[in-house]
């Protein structure tokens, strides 16, 4: 499948994120792309900003599509999808649902005796993607046929790592991936706070962090060195760096973080 019509089933903050990537990273152009949403004003305004075409309903995206993305939130999959499950099993078309707790067999439940006929495949992606900086955690197991398969690799290679996971791992691995972005967000923003304090222009405090961040996972994909062996590089002996490093440790910094992710997951 050469150039195929993607079809976005709720096209807000994380659904605006991948398309962006996409034709950012021209893998797609905005006329490949067809988007519904709850209010059409706003959709329209939205879907501009790329020139990719709005639609009027979820119906009309997946006559529309061929790969259809559901990008709604999760409690509203059941209610939008399964009247579309006659025309989801048309030949050509497939699903990648983006929903976070949702996997292949959840939809199972959802479309029961249709399940069979179905194409899908989970993931949870994150808003990086719109930089084509993201990383889409991918159930291992999808009933894609092989070059929908391709099709789906190729396009969110483009704009992601895609990570492959088994179902019960989906949780904790899109919840790190995925909800993650917010939790960086904080300590960017922690970070510039810290800065302003003591004299750097906010602008500045924030460009400087935020470039610390992207070096240090960049710093990771390219040796995978352990990142307690990395923070050791940085913390010289008596120097200024331990200081904050035990700071952190009375704050319970790494607990905090990790509570966080017991606070979602369970
Ligand atoms: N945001 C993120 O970082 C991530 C989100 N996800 C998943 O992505 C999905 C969407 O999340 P997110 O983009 O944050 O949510 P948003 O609230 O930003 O977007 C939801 C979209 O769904 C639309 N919508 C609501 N009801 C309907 C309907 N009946 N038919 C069609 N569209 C409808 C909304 O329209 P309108 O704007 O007009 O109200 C909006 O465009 C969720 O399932 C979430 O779990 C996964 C990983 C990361
Ligand atoms: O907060 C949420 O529900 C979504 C799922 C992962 C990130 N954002």
């Amino acid at each position: 499948m050469s150039n195929p019509t993607i079809g976005f089933i709720g096209y807000g903050n994380m659904a605006q994120a991948i398309a962006q990537g996409l034709v950012d990273a021209g893998a797609l152009t905005g006329g490949d792309i067809v988007a519904c949403a709850a209010h059409f004003d706003k959709l329209e305004a939205n879907a501009a900003k790329l020139g990719i075409r709005p639609l009027r309903d979820a119906s009309a995206v997946v006559q529309a599509a061929d790969m259809v993305i559901i990008a709604i939130k999760p409690y509203q999959i059941e209610s939008v999808m399964a009247p579309l499950a006659s025309e989801l099993a048309k030949p050509g078309k497939f699903i990648v649902s983006i929903a976070a707790g949702w996997t292949l067999s959840t939809y199972r439940t959802l479309f029961a005796d249709r399940f069979a006929s179905l194409r899908i495949q989970c993931t949870v992606p994150n808003t990086p993607m719109a930089v084509g900086k993201g990383v889409l955690v991918t159930e291992a197991e999808h009933t894609l046929e092989a070059d929908q398969a391709e099709t789906f690799e190729r396009l969110f290679s483009a704009i992601s790592l895609i990570e492959r996971v088994d179902a019960p791992l989906m949780g904790v691995a899109g919840t790190i991936a995925g909800c993650g972005p917010a939790f960086t967000d904080m300590y960017l923003e922690a970070l510039g706070d810290a800065g302003v304090k003591h004299g750097l222009q906010r602008a500045a405090a924030y460009r400087l962090a935020a470039k610390m961040i992207e070096g240090v996972g960049a710093m990771y994909m390219a040796a995978e060195t352990h990142p307690g062996a990395m923070k050791d590089a940085v913390c010289s002996p008596g120097g200024t760096t331990i200081k904050g490093v035990a700071s952190l440790e009375k704050h319970a910094f790494r607990g905090a973080v990790i509570d966080a992710i017991d606070a979602i997951v369970g």
